[in-house]
């Protein structure tokens, strides 16, 4: 009997997609044993996407797809660490993404980002690193000898004369940002966000002393008055997951935001290759020395010549990262620091006196800064309950072991070649090991016992310090910069202003029109106080009110 052809196509596409189907099926099962393997089968989670994959950021937050801030937004509902009785635990994906440890242990941090990083064993990530190796090669995205031939050049750029500017040029914009704001002859200033004010503080401070460039409040930083940097960066920071997943025709795509992206992208290549011209030429023409980072960095490359130079596409690298790591990093944490002062009147009170005896009412000196712990100790406060680096991401190299704790008892367990490892520094900062009642803004823990630099204090008795710049030979180079400017412009304004938090009425409120019923501090404290992601972490928009101290 003949089979009609229809009949015949019919059977062969259900032959075809039960048989892909099933394939299917036993390649993801195959990846979900081979993922198992691969962390030796620590306990932990088994989902579709690896939190990080592309898909893993794109999907919506649910309980199969934890997303990029789980680790924040579980911390108190579905704790992994506490689930599972270890500081470190898997993430498997059956569908996409890379076998990965998320830890929350600093001995595995150390094992991995400092040991892993002289023996060669882990390393970091390219994949994650694409949003910076775009830019070209730069300190923050190598390894290796690579690594140690940029450090070598930017290293040096960071030194106490750096941070003299720093302090100098901090000093003179909040003045500036006073009078340009109209706040010279008010007594109360409502700011809807405070991070207005930090992320352009922070960018001209990154413009003035980074890279030497004479931009001032009213002037910020442009790529020849087309568009300003700051444009270009917040589009960078709202495509950022564009930049890491998208193959290279997907920039050609016609849509508006695309070319927006790669306007963004073009001004600040160009931008940024202009001022390496610039400064070059400044520096073949006078032997007078600026001491910005920029000229310092142009300088030492001109001077090392040969092989050991970096190209322009690196110096073009190292710059973009320095503004891309100074920038959000220093804006967000001093909105937190503000964010919690205004919360805690009585630490405000405290930090407040220790900045009214030091500087008074005379000039803010660079001298000042070793006096001024407890605005310090504010700022890493913030930085531990908000860590802008989230995380640490890591990838082993080679077959390699861990030694970590499992069900109690220390266990050295075989790693392969291609798994993460990934230090959650929330998980880290909120450890109930490191830091007691870590839901607590408690600056004391950092200058109880302090020295200047912010070393061995109270609650720390295991940690590297502030490991919210990281820990190891790969952390934070701009640690002093951005504490610099954040002891001096948070200085100022706790000398000059009471802060308070701007309380919004409340959605249902009742009272009258004149005087609406606000919310109370606790509910701002819930409403403002939470995490969110542009480039890096933050904590979202901080409403705040500025009273003048009088007298
Ligand atoms: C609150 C402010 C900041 C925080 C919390 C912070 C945090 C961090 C962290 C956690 C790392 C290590 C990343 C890793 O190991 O994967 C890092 C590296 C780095 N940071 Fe920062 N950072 C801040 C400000 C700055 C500033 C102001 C600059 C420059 C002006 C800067 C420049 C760098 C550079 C160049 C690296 C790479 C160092 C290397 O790999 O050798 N950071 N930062």
């Amino acid at each position: 009997m003949d089979i009609p052809a229809l009949v015949y196509n019919d059977v062969n596409w259900r032959i075809f997609t039960v048989t892909a189907i099933g394939f299917l099926l036993v390649s993801r099962v195959v990846k979900l044993a081979n993922g198992l393997k691969a962390v030796n089968f620590l306990p932990g989670i088994r989902i579709p996407f690896q939190p990080l994959s592309v898909m893993g950021l794109i999907l919506p937050e649910s309980p199969w797809n934890p997303g990029l801030l789980f680790t924040w937004s579980w911390r108190h509902t579905r704790n992994l660490y506490e689930l599972y009785g270890n500081d470190t635990v898997s993430i498997v994906p059956y569908l996409s993404g890379v076998p990965t440890l998320y830890t929350q242990s600093l001995d595995v941090t150390r094992q991995v980002v400092t040991a892993g990083h002289r023996s060669a064993t882990f390393g970091k990530v390219d994949e994650l690193n694409r949003a910076l190796l775009f830019w070209g090669p730069s300190v923050a995205s190598t390894e290796r000898d690579m690594w140690k031939k940029h450090r070598r050049i930017v290293g040096p750029a960071f030194n106490n004369e750096t941070y003299a500017l720093v302090w100098a040029s901090s000093q003179n914009l909040y003045a500036d940002m006073l009078t340009a704001e109209g706040w010279d002859d008010r007594n109360m200033v409502d700011v809807s966000s405070v991070q207005a004010l930090t992320l352009k503080f922070s960018l001209i401070i990154i413009a003035t002393c980074g890279f030497g460039l004479p931009y001032t409040w009213v002037t910020p930083p442009s790529d020849g008055g087309k568009i300003t940097i700051q444009e270009c960066l917040e589009t960078i920071a709202r495509t950022g997951v564009f930049t890491i997943a998208a193959p290279g025709w997907a920039w050609k795509l016609p849509f508006k935001w695309i070319r927006q992206t790669r306007r963004a992208y073009d001004s600040m290549r160009s931008f940024i290759f202009t001022q390496i011209q610039e400064r070059r030429e400044a520096l073949h023409a006078s032997s007078d020395r600026e001491k910005d980072v920029f000229s310092r960095l142009v300088e030492a490359n001109e001077a090392e010549g040969g092989k050991m130079a970096l190209k322009d596409d690196e110096l073009i690298g190292n710059v973009f990262s320095l503004l891309f790591a100074g920038h959000e990093t220093t804006s967000h944490t001093l909105a937190a620091t503000l964010g919690f002062l205004a919360l805690h009147e009585d630490i405000q009170d405290e930090v407040a006196a220790q900045v009214i005896e030091v500087i008074g009412e005379r000039e803010a000196l660079f001298e000042d800064y070793p006096k001024l712990d407890k605005v310090l100790a504010a700022f890493y406060e913030a930085a531990r309950m908000f860590p802008s680096g989230l995380f640490l991401v890591r990838e082993a190299k080679q077959d390699t072991t861990l030694t970590l704790e499992v069900g109690g008892v220390r266990s050295v367990i075989p790693i392969r070649k291609g798994t993460h490892v990934i230090v959650d520094m929330i998980g880290v900062q909120y450890n109930l090991k490191y830091f007691t009642e870590p839901d607590e803004f408690r600056p004391s823990r950092w200058y109880a016992k302090s020295d200047s630099d912010g070393q061995g204090k109270e609650d720390l008795t295991e940690s590297d310090g502030v490991t919210a710049f990281g820990v190891g030979p790969r952390a934070c180079l701009g640690r002093k910069f951005s504490t610099t400017e954040a002891v001096c412009l948070l200085s100022l304004l706790l000398r000059d202003w009471r802060i308070e938090p701007l309380l919004a009425p409340r959605a249902s409120a009742g009272g009258a029109k004149s005087s609406p019923v606000l919310e109370t501090r606790e509910e701002w404290h819930a409403r403002v106080m939470e995490a969110t992601m542009g480039l890096t972490l933050g904590v979202k928009n901080v409403p705040l009110r500025f009273i003048r101290r009088m007298g």
